[in-house]
């Protein structure tokens, strides 16, 4: 059983000179980009569900893709994709849901019992894309852009008291954001002067309390690469 602990070995990434996996001989895999948040959010729920071995990573080179991958794998084109039982299927808060119900390993979303954590955590699902795009906005320095998304998460990690994260306790949803704000929280400081954390206590807590979930750090990649990645992208 692979461990948390030890790094993992990664695969080399397959590009348009690769030929596919043995498709649907039973193996489950992880088509991924490491450097993909989307991906990261399902490569997280893997890992902290200890499901290393049952869920075989394939990286993907997003950037020289192989032509099997859109005719095969996902028509979307699109890392993440997730093949398991015979489907293929896409789209992270879609995957990071379906592993955390179909595999092993602790629970990461609130009971039916729980309707309460469970509502907000619909809520705080529904929300990324909104919070991602003005992040972004901030990131470019557009008009009109502002630390407001960053206000909305520090008011959402007062709503439950049982713990640092969205919930209170951990998860699916701080799998969700933990990738953007990987990204967004340095960017801003380093290059807009911004720092995000400043009177908002909260989500400086909630990165603390993250950074220390060993199975998060294996996903993640060396932080001036991102970015240098980012500066490239928010500047274009
Ligand atoms: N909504 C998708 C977004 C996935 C996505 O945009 N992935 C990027 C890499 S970070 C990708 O595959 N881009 C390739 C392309 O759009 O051609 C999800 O949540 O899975």
């Amino acid at each position: 059983m692979a461990s948390a602990s030890v790094q993992e070995i990664i695969p080399k990434a397959l590009d348009a000179t690769s030929d596919p996996p043995a498709l649907f001989d039973g193996t489950t895999r992880l088509y991924t980009s490491l450097l993909c948040p989307y991906a990261q959010r399902v490569w997280i729920t893997r890992n902290v569900k200890g499901l290393q071995d049952e869920i075989k990573l394939v990286p993907i080179d997003v950037g020289n893709r192989p032509a099997w991958y859109k005719e095969k794998i996902n028509p979307a084109n699109k890392v993440p994709a997730l093949e398991h039982n015979n489907q293929i299927k896409g789209e992270s808060l879609d995957l990071i849901k379906y592993i955390d119900s179909h595999f092993d390993g602790p629970s990461l979303f609130p009971n039916d019992d729980d309707v309460e954590k469970q509502e907000f955590a619909k809520e705080l699902l529904a929300y990324t894309d909104t919070f991602n795009g003005a992040v972004v906005k901030l990131c470019k320095g557009e008009e009109g852009s502002s630390g407001a998304p960053f206000d909305y998460f520090e008011t959402s990690l007062s709503k439950f008291d049982d713990g640092p994260f969205l919930l209170g306790t951990f998860s699916l949803v701080d799998i969700a954001y933990a990738p953007f704000i990987e990204r967004f929280v340095p960017f801003l400081l380093e290059v807009k002067n911004y720092d995000s954390t400043k009177g908002r206590p909260k989500l400086g807590a909630w990165i603390d309390e993250m950074n220390k979930i060993e199975a998060y750090n294996q996903t993640k990649r060396d932080p001036q690469e991102l970015l240098a990645i980012h500066k490239k992208v928010f500047s274009a």
